[in-house]
């Protein structure tokens, strides 16, 4: 939950005082004027009515300014330095944000006053002479996440005046990238050029490891006067039998498909559609702790955890690490160990709201769980753009799809095959730019737009067809107002 900084209010707590205070000293002159006393006030006696509404009116008017004194001395007892911290975050798939929140309870366990925001929210001037944290992951090819994009774009295009703001950077990335954690650092760069001082060294995370993480809540420590706290353990994994993996694209001229389902969903496990299984690679008692991330393609009330797996290769031909461990090496039966994560920022949109969902390959398995999400709340306004090489091999959730849409729960299917010379589109991106109409007419009925898949090809494809469309500050502003929303790999 975004929570917001206390606003100072136009008339100062003194002022307030101020003038309840002439007002006292009207009445009580009121009531002298008079010579009687309090009891003998009658209807008939205006001036006595006058000095009791002063009196109303100094507690009305001082009370609140009394109140906020009173206030602002407990936070600074807690806060010695006097300091509000504002914790940004910039994230792309839901872990920024998950430490994000956790360090403003860190903040708030050690009796300081903090607020979460995203990145976007930060402007120099609000957040003056404060002290700020950010947590912000890096994606793509050293890009910033798409939350952040608006904020790199317009705020970070030239150095500001942010003398007075003390900041720290927990950034988060993979050094298997050539760009680790390159946004972190640009945005430390911008910072530190637009004069704000760094109350410690950037802290760059490298895929979760646990000592970066214990880094950064010793400098939090340090900062607030307090004891260490370990309140970054990652909760706890759990296990779930594969009970069924199922080869969906035999014959196909793609790399093998599976759809593993993992049941019985245990009660304590829960998820949203957009929520990301972490699993863990190996048997139970292996030693090297390696986890692989992917979309969830059911939802917890159809009793199992479903994932649609690629099996991947290393470029001298052996079996990926997790597909091949997936795909290969487990057996029905056999437990999974993993834990969810959160990724609030590609959870399906609130209210009855129009929605186009825009994939191709094993992207769809994040897009079935949004569509059973929307099937579930009898929202049926769903518009799916699916892309593939084969018709005839290439059909992933082909029954769901085709029953969804001959019961009407979803309004358009455009499905489209790049190697089929039939297909009346190649890419999705075709696909949609032949829809131009409908696309416009259904963003400006509100419709949210939520494209899973590939990064290369087919994300850049879509992005250039809406900017062609809709022009580049409409698609800056769906991205900003999370009516644009990405999870591509
Ligand atoms: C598609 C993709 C691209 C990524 N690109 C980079 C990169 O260029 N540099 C880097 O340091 N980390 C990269 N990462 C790793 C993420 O920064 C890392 O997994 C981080 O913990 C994700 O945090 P988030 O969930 O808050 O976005 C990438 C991860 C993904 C899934």
């Amino acid at each position: 939950m975004i929570t917001t900084a206390p606003r100072t209010g136009t008339v100062s707590a003194f002022g307030q005082l101020l003038i309840g205070a002439l007002l006292l000293g009207l009445a009580v002159w009121f009531w002298h004027l008079q010579g009687r006393p309090w009891p003998t006030m009658t209807r008939s006696r205006p001036a006595q009515w006058t000095a009791l509404l002063g009196i109303i009116a100094f507690t009305a008017i001082s009370a609140p300014a009394l109140y906020s004194r009173r206030h602002k001395n407990v936070v600074s007892e807690h806060n010695p330095a006097g300091a509000l911290w504002h914790v940004f975050h910039a994230s792309q798939t839901g872990f920024a944000l998950e430490l994000a929140a956790r360090t403003v309870s860190l903040l708030r366990g050690a009796g300081h006053a903090a607020a979460l925001y995203p990145l976007n929210a930060f402007d120099g001037e609000r957040f003056a002479e404060s002290r700020c944290l950010f947590l912000v992951s890096t994606t793509g090819e050293g890009d910033p996440p798409d939350p952040a994009l608006a904020f790199v774009q317009h705020a970070m295009r030239a150095p500001r005046a942010l003398q007075g703001i003390e900041y720290g950077i927990l950034a988060l990335g993979d050094r298997s990238y050539a760009h680790y954690c390159a946004f972190g650092h640009a945005l430390d760069r911008w910072l530190a050029a637009s004069g704000a001082m760094p109350m410690f060294d950037l802290v760059e995370v490298d895929n979760a490891a646990a000592p970066a993480l214990q880094a950064w809540q010793a400098h939090i420590a340090a900062q607030t006067h307090t004891e260490q706290q370990d309140a970054f353990a990652r909760a706890p994994l759990q296990a779930l039998a594969l009970s069924e993996r199922v080869h969906v694209n035999p014959g196909s001229a793609s790399a093998a498909a599976f759809e593993l389902n993992l049941a019985p969903v245990q009660p304590g496990i829960e998820w949203q559609a957009g929520d990301i299984a972490e699993i863990r690679i190996g048997p139970a008692d292996a030693d090297a702790d390696i986890y692989r991330e992917y979309s969830i393609a059911s939802l917890p009330v159809e009793g199992r955890l479903s994932l649609l797996v690629r099996m991947m290769h290393t470029p001298d031909g052996k079996p990926g690490l997790g597909s091949g461990w997936l795909c290969q090496q487990t057996k029905p039966g056999d437990d999974i160990q993993l834990r969810i994560r959160r990724n609030p920022n590609f959870h399906t949109p609130d209210g009855d709201v129009p929605l186009i969902l825009i994939g191709n390959g094993t992207g769809i398995a994040g897009l079935r769980a949004h569509l059973r999400a929307r099937i579930g709340a009898k929202r049926h306004r769903n518009w799916v753009l699916f892309g593939e090489r084969k018709r005839a091999h290439d059909r992933f959730y082909d029954r769901d799809l085709a029953t969804w849409l001959n019961e009407g729960a979803i309004a358009h299917l455009d499905r489209v095959y790049s190697r089929d010379a039939d297909s009346p589109h190649r890419y999705v991106q075709d696909a949609l730019a032949a829809n131009a109409d409908r696309l416009r007419q259904w963003m400006d009925e509100g419709a949210v737009i939520m494209v899973c898949g590939s990064r290369e090809g087919m994300a850049p494809g879509v992005d250039q067809v809406l900017r062609d469309t809709l022009g580049d500050a409409a698609v800056d502003a769906l991205m900003a107002d999370g009516r644009y929303r990405r999870d591509v790999y």
